[in-house]
This record gives structure tokens, C-alpha cells and sequence, in this order.
């Protein structure tokens, strides 16, 4: 909710004090509020969009631990923070030290090593259900960060009781439930969109406050309109009353002046009177009416120039200096004693940054959770330009000379999480129609995502039918399908339908044609980062940023994404910011963020050798192993 921190994780519950405190520290808040202007009473913004993301993921935590449920189900808690909050989130939520230990708590995720701590594994894989139960390890935190073991290993070691265990492949299938084919999860899916708002309400079981909350502003918003009506209605009283007085007083003195004679009331002096009391009228309504618009239609201008001035872009395009669509020729990146604050009353998220990168130089960027690494993405795609000082550098060019229109398309970048467009899968994957149907299937099968394109798995009907759609009359087809009614009127007028229109219009949409909400919205945070990076690999640029891109997949899928990066993007610069340490372990040079700054950098085996930050967090993390 666009409200403070507090409101947010209170969700509207009851203010406990001590408990509250409590769950933020557990969440490892703390720290994070002593860098906020208001501390718990900061305002987050639409969807959180003034905190980082793991102080994101935090702040959800923190809001369902303050719930004081008897049953958790936490999906995917740990992938958003770095290794240190990670061991402070297990130690003091999930584990049995934590505020949850005596509860029954469901944990998704994709960190194989907190598997040895949990009473009982349920592996889903798709769509089938095995379900392990084991005696958990009891761990201190140095014991976790030495603990190893493959997975076979704990299953022999440590189940006491297998009900399904993977032993083989038959045994497997055996012991399993089955979820649903893919045909079915498919259509489930689509019906299971419920309103990123409403559903949040239901889970926490808030729909009270909520609805209370909804009636108390739909009565402020009442009260408002019956106070202006009545504004209206007593401004029309007061104008006809004035108007009537008036007129009666003017006649009054034509009656006396022609009584004393000075004034003879002649044959339609009457009809006259009236009818200049009339248009005197007119123009006082006119005049108060433009007064009143006036004063609205600056309300208007006002509300829209602090609207643009707050959310200014830098220039999209600057004549004297526009960017070739080969540009950048290298991919060299110079940071040069670069700053950066959200807003000028607040603390520098990026702090004298001075970095060179080299051409093709593959960085893995780490650190504590709000330590700025995303600044520093968000500050090379120009998304921050006011409260900077420093440059920053590409292939020796400053990118501020640039508009952010023509710089912007020129790198790639895959966000932690990827945005769906209205509209087809083609349209989500290449917007600007610049590609041919080859290479958005090319992209889709190299990331494993062309099974989701199509419920008939890009069947070489459908390609061809992807294919035709290149032609003339399937590029009429499009315009005629996305066109709305009027639009439609216009091109049979041009006669511009193509035919034969039945043929094409009854039947379902499918492969690239078919909508992305309805084959991606509804597929999990994971394929829909692949998706992301379907757009990347098609478009090729030289500089690639991956803002914890592969945080929700699994590790093998991971590893082969990062495989699949080091082959397409090897010759260009890649820079890789995760928490999950294996993401980054074969970069070049690694650097490390902390407070806005660069605290260290190097390859990872300078960094190990160094014993510093890296080397602590390589310690805390799961790959410390
Ligand atoms: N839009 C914003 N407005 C104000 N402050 C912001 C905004 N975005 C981030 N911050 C603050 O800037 C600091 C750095 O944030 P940033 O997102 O760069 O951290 P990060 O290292 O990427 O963290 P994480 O690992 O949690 O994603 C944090 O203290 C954060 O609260």
C-alpha cells in the first residue's frame, strides 16, 4: 500500500508495541529504518517503489509474522535477501529459535541446504507431489555454514520415515499424487487470476478493516459532494435572490421617479426592464461561472505541473547528439566519482563511485540488502538524473549527452521482476515490431520457454501459422484484430479486411498470437524472469544488467541460464547483480556494494585471499560450503 512502513506491516491489526519492535528486528528492519527520514512512519510508495527489493521482501515477512497465525505458509522468503539476513531471518523466524518456532510452518523454496532442517520435504515436480519425512538437524549457526551434504546423502542419513522415497523413477511414480496435467494447469490457471490487492486482503483475513476503511472514504467522498451541491445550491439561491431584489428595487425607483416626474413609464418600458435584468444576470452568471472555471482549470494546472516536475524525465531526445542503433561500438562503462540520493533531503544511496568496466568483462555485483547495487543499474539506464554529481561513461561517450529515448533501448536489462503487457505473446516479446517470427521462437527455445507459447507445443502447424502471419494478409489480420470498433469501420471502408475474416476470427488465438496475461500472468515469478530474458537474447546489446534475474528459479535452472548468458552475451559486458552467490562466482571481477559505495572489488579468489566483506558473506551463504 502507498502508506508508512507501519501501516504496511500492520496491515490493520492492532498496534502492539513490543511485539511489533520485536518482528521488525527479527526481520532485520532495524538497521534499514535508522537510514529513513521518518524511521517506521516512512511512506513506501505504490507498491514499495521507494524501497529496495529485499527490504521489500522484509517488510512482507514482517507483515505475516505480525499476523499471529497458527500456520505459515512463507513462499520463497529467503531469495530476495543476502546471505547474512538470510542466517538472521532462519535463526530468529523460521527455525525453531525464531517467532515461529512452535508453529507449523510451510516453507517454499529453492535453497537445497535448508532442506536437512525441516521435519518433512514435499517435492513438487510437475505437478507431482513426493513427500519425505525426517528427524531435522539442529543447527548452530556455525554448524549450518559447515554443513555439507548432497541430497542422497540425507535421505539415507537422516529419514526416519520415507513415504515416498526417490528411490527410482518407478517408486517415485508410485508414491506420488498427481496435481494435474499440463493441459489442466494450463486452464486453471487462466481462472485463477484474482486481483497483485484483493488477494492480500483475503489471505490476512483483513476484509473488516479493509471494507470499513472503503465505506469511511466513499462517506468522506459523499459528504464532499453534498457539501458542494450545497455550495451550488445556496450560490444559485443567493444569485437569484440578489437578482430578484434587485430587479424589484430598480422597478421601484422607475415607479417613483415617474410618480415625482422625472420619469414617464412608456409601452413596453416593462418587457424592456426585465429583459435587461435578465441579461444583466447573464453576464454576472457568465462572469462568477469563468471566475470559478478559472480557479478549477489552474487547481488543474497546478496539480499537473507538480505531477510532471516530480516524475521528470531527463530529455527523451536530443537533436544535437543521437546514439547509432550499433552503439555502443565496445561496451566500455567508467563510473567517474559518481553520486546519487533519491531526493535531495534524503542520505546518498551511491557514494563517490569511481568503477571502470572493460569491454566484454563479465561483474558480478554483491552485497548487503540495500547497499545499492540496484542504484547503480537504475543510474546507468538514467532512470535517477536529478540530485547527481560525477559522469558516467560509455565507450569514452557521457550517457547524459543522450536523451533517455534513444540511450535506453540500446542496453539490456532483465529485472527481478518481469512486466507483462496487454496483449499477445509477439507484442510482449517485441513490441516495436522490429523482429522476425524466427528469432522470437529462436529465443523462446533457447530459454525452455516455448512450451508455454503454445497448448499444442509449437507444433509446426503453428509455426507455420506464425510464419503466414509475416505475410501481407497476416499483417492485416493483426490490424484488423487489435483495431476497435471505429477503427474497424474505417479499414472496411478502405476495404483493408482480409479475408476470409470467419476463418480466422473464430478461431482461438494460439502460439505467439495468444495472450501473454493468460500464458504468462499466471506463471510463476521464475518462467516469468525467463520470459525477461527471452527479450535480452533477442535483442543482443552490447551492455546487459541482470537485477537479480535468476533469484526465483531453482539452482540447475540457474546454472544453465547463466550458461546460456556466457554463450550469447560473450562478447558483450554482463553485469550480474544476485544474492545467490553461485550466480556470480565465475564473473570476471566481483564487486562488492556497501552504504552507496564500492567496499571491495576484484576476481573472487583476490576477494577470498582478501578475507573481507566477500569473503564473510561467502561464509554466511549456502555456497560457503
Ligand atoms: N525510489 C527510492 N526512493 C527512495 N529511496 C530508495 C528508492 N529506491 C531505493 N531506495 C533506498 O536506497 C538504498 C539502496 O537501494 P537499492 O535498491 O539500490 O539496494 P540494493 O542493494 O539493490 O538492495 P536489495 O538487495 O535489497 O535489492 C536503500 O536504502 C533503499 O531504501
Amino acid at each position: 500500500m502507498n502508506a508508512t512502513l507501519r501501516a504496511n506491516i500492520l496491515f490493520g491489526r492492532e498496534y502492539d508495541e513490543d511485539y511489533y519492535w520485536k518482528v521488525l528486528s527479527a526481520c532485520a528492519l532495524t538497521d534499514d529504518l535508522e537510514m529513513w527520514p521518518k524511521s517506521d512512519m516512512t511512506v513506501i510508495g505504490e507498491n514499495g517503489m521507494n524501497i529496495s527489493g529485499g527490504q521489500r521482501a522484509r517488510l512482507a515477512l514482517a507483515r505475516t509474522v505480525y499476523s499471529r497465525a497458527d500456520i505459515y505458509f512463507l513462499d520463497d522468503p529467503l531469495s530476495a535477501v543476502d546471505a547474512i539476513i538470510k542466517r538472521h531471518i532462519l535463526d530468529n523466524i523460521i527455525l525453531s529459535t525464531g517467532l515461529l518456532g512452535d508453529k507449523l510452518r510451510f516453507v517454499t523454496t529453492n535453497a537445497d541446504n535448508i532442506l536437512p532442517l525441516c521435519n518433512q520435504i514435499t517435492t513438487v515436480d510437475n505437478g507431482r507431489v513426493s513427500v519425505k519425512v525426517q528427524t531435522p538437524q539442529v543447527h548452530t549457526a556455525f554448524e549450518f555454514k559447515s554443513q555439507t551434504m548432497t541430497n542422497n546423502e540425507y535421505v539415507d542419513n537422516t529419514s526416519k520415515e520415507l513415504h515416498a522415497a526417490p528411490a527410482s523413477d518407478d517408486k517415485i511414480k508410485s508414491n506420488v499424487s498427481d496435481l494435474g496435467t499440463e493441459e489442466n494447469k494450463y486452464h486453471d490457471h487462466s481462472k485463477s487470476l484474482v486481483n497483485n490487492g484483493a488477494q492480500m486482503i483475503r489471505l490476512f483475513g483483513v476484509e473488516p478493516y479493509f471494507t470499513n476503511n472503503y465505506i469511511q472514504s466513499a462517506e468522506r467522498t459523499t459528504l464532499l459532494a453534498m457539501v458542494r451541491s450545497t455550495y451550488f445550491n445556496l450560490y444559485g439561491l443567493v444569485f437569484t435572490a440578489t437578482e430578484t431584489a434587485l430587479r424589484s428595487m430598480l422597478l421601484y425607483i422607475y415607479i417613483a421617479m415617474s410618480k415625482i416626474g422625472l420619469y414617464t413609464i412608456r409601452a413596453g418600458d416593462v418587457a424592456e426592464f426585465h429583459e435587461n435584468c435578465a441579461s444583466m444576470g447573464r453576464r454576472i452568471e457568465t462572469i462568477s461561472s469563468l471566475s470559478t472555471g478559472t480557479f478549477k482549470l489552474l487547481e488543474k494546472i497546478n496539480e499537473f505541473r507538480n505531477l510532471a516536475e516530480r516524475d521528470a524525465e531527463a530529455p527523451y531526445v536530443i537533436d544535437s547528439c543521437r546514439p547509432s542503433v550499433q552503439w555502443p561500438p565496445n561496451g566500455k562503462i567508467e563510473f567517474r566519482d559518481f553520486s546519487m540520493k533519491y531526493h535531495a533531503d534524503l542520505g546518498f544511496a551511491l557514494k563517490n563511485v569511481n568503477l571502470t568496466i572493460n569491454p566484454g568483462e563479465k561483474i558480478g555485483i554483491v552485497g548487503r540488502t540495500g547497499a545499492g547495487k540496484s542504484s547503480l543499474a537504475k543510474v546507468l539506464f538514467r532512470l535517477i538524473h536529478e540530485n547527481t554529481s560525477g559522469s558516467i561513461l560509455i565507450d569514452g561517450q557521457d550517457i547524459s549527452e543522450f536523451g533517455v529515448g534513444d540511450y535506453r533501448p540500446l542496453l539490456g536489462m532483465i529485472p527481478q521482476e518481469s512486466t507483462m503487457l496487454d496483449g499477445s505473446i509477439r507484442r510482449n516479446l517485441d513490441p516495436l515490431n522490429q523482429f522476425d517470427v524466427e528469432n522470437m521462437w529462436a529465443s523462446l527455445i533457447k530459454c525452455n520457454m516455448a512450451k508455454f507459447v503454445s497448448p499444442y507445443r509449437s507444433s509446426n502447424a503453428n509455426r507455420n501459422k506464425e510464419l503466414d502471419d509475416n505475410s501481407k494478409e497476416g499483417r492485416m489480420k493483426k490490424q484488423w484484430q487489435d483495431a476497435g470498433w471505429l477503427k474497424r469501420i474505417l479499414l472496411f471502408i478502405l476495404k483493408k479486411v482480409p479475408k476470409p475474416v470467419d476463418t480466422w476470427q473464430c478461431s482461438p488465438p494460439c502460439g505467439l498470437n495468444k495472450s501473454a496475461g493468460r500464458s504468462f500472468g499466471s506463471a510463476s515469478s521464475g518462467q516469468q524472469q525467463l520470459f525477461g530474458l527471452c527479450r535480452v537474447i533477442m535483442r543482443k546489446r552490447k551492455i546487459i544488467v541482470l537485477d537479480e534475474a535468476t533469484a526465483n528459479v531453482d539452482l540447475e535452472t540457474d546454472k544453465s541460464v547463466q550458461e546460456l548468458i556466457r554463450k550469447e552475451f560473450s562478447d558483450c559486458t554482463v553485469l550480474t547483480i544476485a544474492h545467490r552467490l553461485e550466480t556470480i562466482m565465475n564473473s570476471d571481477r566481483i564487486i562488492v556494494m556497501d552504504k552507496g559505495t564500492i567496499a571491495e572489488i576484484g576476481t573472487p579468489q583476490e576477494l577470498l585471499a582478501k578475507d573481507g566483506m566477500f569473503a564473510q558473506l561467502v561464509k554466511t551463504s549456502d555456497f560457503g560450503q
